[in-house]
């Protein structure tokens, strides 16, 4: 493929979407178009890179208010959209992008299900575009790259959801995990998981470490969904700018060894460029190691003799989590390069 796929990013100034902006402007075979915030934005105007510093240089280009003039043109002047933006904003605009012929890759969750019935129980709003839930294709690349090739509008998973299906599918596809006892997800995520926005809860000074959404949020019923089973998830808010890690402890089928555990998971991720094992947990997969990149690593240990695993999945929520996840998606679409993936690229 010679000709650059023009992209636009709706809700650029956010920690997603500068993020996706970042991967854009150093993609070789994507160009960053027009980056948006809503038409009242207060940093409508404003360079990207004067509302993150990091990117100075990189991302020197204004951020442009989607009024309505703007929004009749998105579509028709970009091959592939992106949206960064708020559930039921995303369920709002991207119905219009499609229409103009764009292909639409969402970060957020309004059209990760099927059943429009899981919004207003979830997400506090009924969906109004039921009829697009149903051609949407869930972006978990490594297990639905088949679906995304031929999408035009992919709902790019959840956070933890990402983190915690990653860890969790290989045994689930390779029935090795219990029929009765759900699997139990303890997470925890960095404040950016939140969103720029000021709100108290994520204030300074409130933030220390502690479970929310407890047996209530929005993430268990997608990752049961995509596991085709039902687990307990609990959510944690940590006192940390950014990154993922979910500790998931599962009962295995009668005698299944820890050697077919570790089958499973080489057979699912040997051929993977974003995914790394970290075998028999010789080294813990961590913040650390994967803050700035976009590999989800998985680390495991397996008692046989009770019959328990503990998986442990990491990832930096705003990359595999959302926008590395989004550019895996846009590759698959496209028939890109396994960019930022491949031999020295650079985040
Ligand atoms: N943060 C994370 O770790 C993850 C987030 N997600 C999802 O990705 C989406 C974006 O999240 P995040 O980047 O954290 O959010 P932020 O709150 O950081 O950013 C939201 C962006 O949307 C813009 N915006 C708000 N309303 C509109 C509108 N009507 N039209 C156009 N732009 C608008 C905001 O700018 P302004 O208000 O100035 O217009 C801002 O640029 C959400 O759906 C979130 O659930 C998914 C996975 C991980
Ligand atoms: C720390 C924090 O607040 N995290 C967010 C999850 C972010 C995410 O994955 O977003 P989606 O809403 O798109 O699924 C939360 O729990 O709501």
């Amino acid at each position: 493929m010679s000709q650059l796929i023009r992209c636009a990013v709706i809700g650029a100034s956010g920690y997603t979407g500068v993020e996706l902006a970042a991967l854009i402007a150093r993609h070789p075979q994507l160009e960053l178009g027009k980056v948006y915030v809503s038409a009242a934005s207060v940093d409508g105007g404003k360079q990207l890179s004067q509302l993150h510093g990091r990117f100075l240089g990189l991302l020197d280009l204004p951020v442009t208010p989607l009024t309505d003039d703007e929004l009749a043109q998105v579509g028709k002047q970009h091959d592939l959209v992106f949206l960064a933006t708020e559930h039921q904003v995303s369920t709002q605009l991207a119905p219009t992008f499609l229409a103009q012929g764009a292909v639409v890759m969402d970060l957020s969750g309004g059209f990760r299900f099927a059943d429009a019935e899981v919004y207003p129980k979830f997400y506090g709003f009924e969906h109004e575009q039921p009829e697009l839930l149903k051609k949407a294709v869930y972006g978990l690349a490594e297990w639905n790259a088949e679906a995304v090739k031929t999408a035009d509008l992919v709902a790019v998973p959840g956070c933890y959801p990402t983190a915690s299906l990653t860890a969790l599918k290989p045994l689930r596809e390779a029935g090795l995990l219990d029929d009765v006892q759900y699997p139990v997800i303890n997470a925890v995520s960095g404040v950016s998981g939140a969103g720029r926005k000021a709100s108290m809860t994520n204030s300074f000074c409130e933030v220390s470490l502690h479970p929310y959404g407890v047996l209530g949020h929005r993430h268990q019923p997608e990752i049961s969904d995509q596991l085709g089973r039902d687990v307990i998830f609990t959510p944690h808010l940590g006192n940390f700018p950014r990154g993922i890690v979910a500790t998931v402890t599962v009962k295995l089928a009668p005698g299944v060894t820890a050697e077919q555990v570790s089958q499973a998971y080489h057979n699912a991720y040997d051929s993977s460029t974003c995914v790394r094992l970290y075998d028999a947990m010789n080294q813990t997969p961590s913040i650390k190691n994967v803050v700035n990149t976009c590999h989800v690593d998985i680390g495991w240990k397996v008692d046989e003799a009770n019959g328990h695993a503990v998986l442990i999945a990491a990832e930096d929520n705003l990359l595999k989590g959302a926008a590395g996840q989004a550019i895996q998606c846009a590759n698959l679409r496209f028939g890109l390069i396994d960019f930022p993936f491949e031999a020295g690229a650079a985040l």
